[in-house]
């Protein structure tokens, strides 16, 4: 019988996110140092983008005593040298990088076998595609998951507890990657619906800027709660017109992601929010932003969408009229706060 142990090979990350370190770990000292088992079937995972959120996985993955290559389009190792007999290809490329890395790699030899996984929360601006979509409509042949939730990459990396949710219509292609991550400080779970899953972790990033400029601006936790509140209505009902279900935004993937995102200073995007409300400009705050803020983008195709299908989502109007310096935040405010008035639910 195969020693397990042997199967597992030094994991050599070179991080974007922590340039200095070309080490961060080796699989075996990983599994040693969380008291783990070893998994009687260890998958080869290939990780494509070293940023924040592609290297915690990676450290997640490798954890959990599985084969962890790790891309980087600044590091050295061939792109299809990662790809060789991976099991799952997840990709954690930020947005404006998905059809690029997509393109690198369509012809490359990947086994039919093979299930794509995408932790990216953005939305392409030329075709308005979800990036489940993008890799979906490249491998058509291929199980793909979408991995969401309230996930903020330096909590995790402290090894602090977090949930997530793994999404695709092959149940099994979601119970494999969900074998892979779990860990007694990171709870998996599978669902079905794998555009609503992606939809939440994607179109809370825009309410996440709504937030970071509400505690900018101090309207404290009434004005909070109900920001976060209608925020959800408004993602509900953009979901709904996709054609995905009203539940899965209750989830961790809509609801705990925008309670993750809108009360904490370590997402990207509340961020921006807090520093356009302290009167910096968007150049200024992207130019020293460590990381991607996706909401930024998101909300220009966001507001595209529902230009053309006529729906209504006043927060994302002010958050992109906000961005594009068509008003300041306190007119923003204003402007969501003399609407007329309605009854709550019209939907
Ligand atoms: N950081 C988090 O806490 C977190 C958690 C969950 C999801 N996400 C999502 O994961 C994605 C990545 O986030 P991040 O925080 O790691 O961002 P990041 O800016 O730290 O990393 C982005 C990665 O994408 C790569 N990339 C960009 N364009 C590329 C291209 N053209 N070709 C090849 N690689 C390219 C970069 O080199 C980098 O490795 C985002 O969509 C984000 O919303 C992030
Ligand atoms: O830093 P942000 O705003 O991109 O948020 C990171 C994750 O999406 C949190 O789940």
């Amino acid at each position: 019988m195969t020693n397990p142990k042997s199967k597992i090979r030094q994991a050599r990350f070179a991080s974007e996110a922590h340039p200095s370190d070309t080490l961060l770990c080796t699989t075996e000292e990983k599994t040693a140092s969380d008291g783990q088992n070893l998994p009687p079937n260890p998958k080869s995972v290939a990780i494509l983008g070293a940023g924040a959120w592609g290297t915690a996985l990676a450290n997640l993955a490798a954890a959990n005593g599985h084969r962890v290559g790790l891309w980087s389009r600044r590091g050295s190792q061939p792109l299809e040298t990662i790809l060789e007999d991976a099991d799952i290809i997840l990709s954690a490329i930020s947005m404006k990088g998905v059809a690029d890395v997509v393109e690198q790699i369509k012809y490359a030899p990947i086994s039919p076998e093979t299930i794509f996984v995408t932790a990216t929360k953005g939305l392409d601006p030329q075709t308005t595609c979800t990036p489940s979509q993008v890799w979906q409509t490249a491998f058509p042949d291929h199980a793909v998951v979408v991995l969401s939730g309230p996930n903020l990459s330096q909590e995790i990396e402290l090894k602090l507890p977090a949930a997530t949710v793994v999404a695709s219509d092959v149940t099994a292609a979601a119970e494999l990657v969900q074998l892979v991550f779990s860990s007694h400080r990171f709870r998996v779970y599978t669902n079905p619906d794998r555009l609503g899953v992606e939809l939440g972790g994607t179109l809370k990033n825009v309410i996440a800027i709504a937030s970071g400029v509400c505690d900018g601006l101090h309207l404290g936790t009434n004005a909070k709660a109900a920001l976060v509140t209608r925020g959800l209505t408004e993602m509900v009902r953009i979901g709904n017109i996709w054609g995905a279900k009203t539940g899965t935004f209750y989830g961790l993937s809509g609801l705990g992601d925008l309670l993750a995102t809108c009360n904490s200073p370590l997402s990207r995007n509340y961020q921006v929010g807090y520093q356009l409300a302290s009167g910096q400009t968007l150049t200024e705050i992207l130019a020293n932003l460590s990381g991607t803020a996706e909401g930024v983008n998101t909300c220009q195709v966001l507001v595209q969408i529902a230009q053309q299908k006529n729906i209504v989502i006043p927060i994302t109007e002010q958050v992109y009229r906000l961005l594009q310096g068509e008003v300041t935040p306190r007119q923003a405010l204003d402007e969501l706060m003399l609407r007329d008035m309605k009854p709550e639910y019209n939907d």
